[in-house]
């Protein structure tokens, strides 16, 4: 083991493995794990490390001695740099390969229940340009290269459009180009940045809270259509409108252009006033004949191809007939609960977030789907026995957390609720394997089917389907 600038640095160190937060994986020479950044199964490299714990450590590969045979090209320019796709370095297949293998672990390992044979995950068509939506910001501290650093010239124009640097919360990366939402995304970004500049509007800088550009959002459909948001500091109406129309102008196929004052410490929007500039405050998002509105502030699956994918093995997993009453728990804007309505006799979907509710309810008249019914409210408050009285015992359940999984009461009222089969549909299967040892006294686990929705980063999505003992 040797020391550089006071870090312990590990040579020629054989990386086994990739998985806890898309970390590269290897030991050390004392017998320690080390999660590594900037490394790739199969590479044989030199890793200095920047923190020590009792049972591992954590460092970053400042060389590659042996390249892995699973590494390949990154086709950004920004990647090392951006933190959006860490996994760009490695082959898909092999992506695939390691996404499998941690859903198989955390069920195993953290489940410790009976499981069936796992299908093999589902990849994504699309490996790029799969996202629907995208948020940049604008920023006058751009991140600087460390040529650009070395070079001693002096840079006047320090403005970026672009991503927070990972762990810089005032520091922007200036995206040239960035290949995760289809164009006109790249063009809009572009055009937008180029605009403002000609028109000597002044970027956001974090750290003294001034500056008249906060971010811009941008929200594609696979039908095409495009929502175009953006956010300012402060009103200045003349400015404001110089650049809205010019984006009008040039880009009269975008059906939702839409603005936000925001003078709040942070840019999160579910609590601003949404302003529509032209067009019309919302865009549609089809899938099987079904519509969807979206509106600035709904959620939406982000891969809108693959969330497709995610919904027909969700249904095929409920093996709905047509005289189920299904429960679609953390239903957001109930597109699953849409989704199956068809194959079921009635659907009902429970959500935290009223907006969303709203939405469900809008989507399911303007679908003409009357055997939804959607309500609000927090899971282990509302999935309660007066709950299953009112709307009646289900045959199934479908289920949807966050990457918490679902609390231990609301665990708790499946098993006393006792229906014949359960979808647990997961991002986060360490959790997913929690619940899933929780309920295992009264269920086993017959499907299991990982999907990937995220193709270059180790995001990967998991559906169960659980049936009664
Ligand atoms: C993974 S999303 C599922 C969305 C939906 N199934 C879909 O495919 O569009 C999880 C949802 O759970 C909701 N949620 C989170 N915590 C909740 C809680 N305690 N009670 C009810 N809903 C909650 C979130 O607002 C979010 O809409």
């Amino acid at each position: 083991m040797a020391r550089r600038n006071n870090k312990l640095v590990f040579e020629n160190l054989h990386i086994i493995d990739a998985g806890a937060k898309g970390k590269a994986i290897a030991k050390a020479p004392d017998g320690k794990v080390v999660f590594i950044d900037n490394a790739v199964p199969g590479d044989i490299a030199t890793v200095q490390t920047h923190k020590k714990r009792k049972a591992y450590y954590e460092g970053s590969a400042i060389e590659i001695t042996q390249f892995s045979e699973k590494r390949t090209k990154p086709v950004c320019p920004h990647f090392g740099t951006c933190g959006g796709c860490k996994w760009q370095n490695m082959g898909y297949e092999y992506q695939l390969f390691y996404k499998q293998k941690e859903v198989e672990q955390n069920l195993q390992r953290i489940g410790k229940i009976e499981l069936p044979p796992f299908q093999p995950i589902l990849g994504s068509k699309k490996q790029y340009f799969y996202r629907n939506k995208m948020e940049f910001s604008f920023s006058d501290n751009k991140w600087l290269t460390l040529d650009q650093i070395k070079s001693g010239d002096t840079i006047e124009n320090k403005n970026a459009l672009g991503f927070h640097i990972p762990g810089m919360w005032d520091k922007i990366l200036d995206l040239e180009i960035c290949y995760l939402q289809a164009d006109p995304s790249n063009a809009v970004r572009d055009f937008v940045k180029e605009k403002a500049q000609e028109l000597n509007l002044s970027f956001f800088n974090t750290r003294n809270q001034e500056g008249f550009l906060r971010t811009l959002m941008i929200r594609t459909t696979s039908t095409g259509e495009i929502m175009v948001l953006l956010q300012f500091f402060h009103e200045d109406k003349e400015n404001r409108i110089s650049l809205l129309e010019a984006i009008a102008a040039e880009f009269p196929q975008i059906n939702s252009l839409l603005y936000v004052i925001n003078s709040k410490g942070n840019d999160t929007l579910y609590d601003q006033e949404i302003n529509l500039f032209s067009g019309r405050d919302h865009i549609f998002e089809e899938m099987e004949g079904l519509k969807f509105k979206i509106n600035a502030k709904s959620f939406y699956q982000t891969n809108s191809e693959q969330a497709y994918e995610l919904y027909k093995i969700t249904r095929d997993f409920a093996g709905l007939t047509g005289n189920e009453l299904v429960y679609d728990l953390y239903t957001g804007t109930g597109t699953i609960a849409q989704f199956v309505s068809k194959k079921a006799k009635k659907v009902v979907g429970i959500e935290a977030v009223p907006d969303a509710i709203k939405a469900a309810k809008e989507n399911a008249t303007l679908n003409n789907i009357d055997n939804v019914s959607f309500y609000v409210g927090d899971m282990k408050k509302v999935f309660n026995t007066e709950f299953i009285e009112t709307h009646g015992r289900p045959n199934v359940v479908i289920t949807d957390p966050p990457r918490d999984g679902m609390h231990a009461d609301v665990v708790a009222q499946l098993l006393q609720l006792s229906a014949e089969k359960i979808v647990y549909v997961s991002c986060n299967s360490a959790t997913q394997a929690r619940d899933l040892a929780l309920l295992d006294s009264l269920y086993k686990v017959t499907k299991v089917q990982p999907v990937d929705m995220f193709p270059q980063t180790h995001h990967v999505e998991n559906v169960v389907l659980l049936e009664k003992r």
